[in-house]
Order: structure tokens, then sequence, then C-alpha cells
């Protein structure tokens, strides 16, 4: 499989895989994503852990135009194209992979669509867009509008007994470890002011800030969104161990903090383009501890 690395001058670093344009590595300086030791690599599956892109569905497929599709779609699966240019501009660099039908991709989705995925690396911040164009031709009324969801699937490498996750409270959320249908779908209000993963989590937290930090004693990320209205918290603790590509233990050094749009549907219209954006940096020592305190 091909990998895309692109490197700054003042020393962070990004790696992506051209299969399901996944970043596997981001240093800045010191490597702040968590990749399972035990991924697969090989374009066969999706690779637990980085930043998977998530589209058109998140979770199990519930739209009807996604039924043959499965969990998180086909954008963390499939083979995406690059033009072979690295951009240089002011302080970042950046590249831009595309994905457009294929015949394996139309066999089981049937829309048209163009997707643009930019990565751009600064020096202590890593960005991430995926641009969505409704490509259908038709000038019918009412429109023939692109439904879909999408997330940013971020693995962020941190100790899970420590880390927090701030600013959810009071955001109504949906409970995913609840063992009943009826549980699941029954908003819950959060409490906390720092959000920890001591426990197997699984949060869909609706119409939150669009802005993160995600911090342990030691470091912290912070993430800001745009266009992206929700985000999921997940650390399946002991359960981890029941997925044949997760290391051992691997849950003790990740939360993923996952921006997206996964509660309903994003609607664009044939020729309309939507765009969903994160930037991620590295929380510089005095404002963690200025967050913490407050707590
Ligand atoms: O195992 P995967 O398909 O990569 O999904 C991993 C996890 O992704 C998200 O965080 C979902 O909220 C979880 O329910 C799911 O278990």
């Amino acid at each position: 499989m091909s990998n895309i690395v692109l490197r700054h001058p003042k020393g962070s670093s990004a790696e992506i895989m051209l299969y399901g344009a996944t970043i596997v590595s981001w240093k800045s300086p010191s490597e702040r994503l968590f990749v399972s030791a035990t991924a697969v690599r090989d374009g066969s599956k999706p690779v637990r852990g980085g930043i998977p892109v998530v589209f058109p569905c998140f979770g199990p497929p519930a739209h009807p135009e996604h039924a043959k599709l499965p969990q998180h779609g086909f954008a963390r699966s499939s083979d995406w194209s690059w033009d072979n240019i690295i951009k240089e501009e002011g302080d970042y660099v950046s590249i831009t992979l595309t994905l457009d039908p294929t015949p394996s991709i139309a066999a089981v989705y049937k829309r048209q669509f163009h997707l643009r995925f930019v990565v751009t690396l600064g020096e202590d911040d890593l960005s991430t867009e995926l641009h969505v164009k409704n490509t259908s031709a038709s000038t019918e009324y009412p429109p023939d509008f692109l439904e879909f969801q999408a997330l940013f699937h971020n693995y962020v490498l941190a100790p899970a007994n420590e880390v927090l996750v701030t600013p959810l409270q009071n955001l109504s959320y949906f409970d995913k470890t609840e063992s009943t249908e009826e549980g699941k779908s029954s908003p819950k209000i959060e409490k906390r002011a720092g959000v920890d993963v001591r426990k197997f989590t699984d949060s869909v937290y609706e119409n939150a800030p669009g802005s993160y930090e995600v911090t342990w004693p030691g470091g912290g990320v912070a993430i800001k969104t745009t266009n992206l209205k929700d985000v999921v918290v997940w650390n399946p603790a002991e359960t981890g161990s029941k997925m044949g590509d997760m290391e051992k233990g691997g849950w003790e050094k990740f939360v993923c903090v996952e921006p997206g749009h996964v509660r309903g549907y994003e609607r664009v219209a044939p020729g309309i383009t939507w765009v969903g954006k994160q930037v991620i940096s590295v929380v510089h020592n005095a404002r963690r501890h200025q967050n913490r305190s407050a707590m």
C-alpha cells in the first residue's frame, strides 16, 4: 500500500495511506496518534488507529441508500487517488486526495459523488478537510439531495486512565454502551465537567460546541471544527480484547474523540459541495494547567 509522508521544515510530519485516506502518524514533535501494533495495513480492512475517514454512514447503516454498506461506510476502506502534488504555502504543507465512484463502490452505493480530502500540516497542528460534492446531473424538483454522514475517527494517543475531554457538560448524548435499543436511543445529559474514559465509553454528543480539549497530566491536544455539529467519545476498554486488530491493552493508550455529522444527515443539492473540517493542535503546558485547575 502506498503511503505519503508530509514533512514540515520545523520538524513535524504526517503519514497518510492512500488506502482509506487514513492518517497513520502525526508527529509534532512526538507521535500524537495511536495505531494498534496489530492493525492490518495491507488494504484488506480499515486501519485500527490513526484518523480513518467515515463516509457516508456512521455506525451500522440506517439510511435506505446505505443499506449495502459496511459499518462506517466505504471511505475508510477505498483506495483514494493522489495527484503527486505536495503544496507548500506559508508555514503549511498539504496534500489533497480524491475519491470518485468505482465499480466496487457503485455495486453497493448508487449515488454520484466526488470527495476531496485535504490534509494540512503545520509546525504544531494538523488539519483535515472533507469536501463532499453531489455530482448528480439531475435538474428535477425536488432536488436530488445527497444525504450522508461524515466523521473524522481520531485515535488520540493518550493515557486512557487519565485523559479528560472538555467541554461536554450539559450536552445531550446517546450512550451506545447501553444494552437495550431503548437505552441506546434515550438521550442522557452529560453531568461531568471533564469526561473520562476509565470504563467502556461510546457516547454520541449532539450539537456540541465544536471546540474540544483532550488533556492529561503531561500533554494534550485541542480540536477545533467547522460544520461538524456532533462529537463521539469512544474507548472500548476491556471489550477491545475482542477486536482481532487491537493490540493487547491497546485501549489504555488512546481516546477516540471523533467530530462529525452523525445524528441525522447532511443534505447537499446537485452541484453543491459541503465541507467539514477539523484542526488538531498541540496544547501547550500553561493552558493545560489552567484548564485542569478550573475543573
Ligand atoms: O470497529 P470499528 O468499525 O472501527 O468501530 C469502532 C467504533 O467506532 C465509533 O467510535 C463507534 O461509536 C463505536 O460504536 C465503534 O465501536
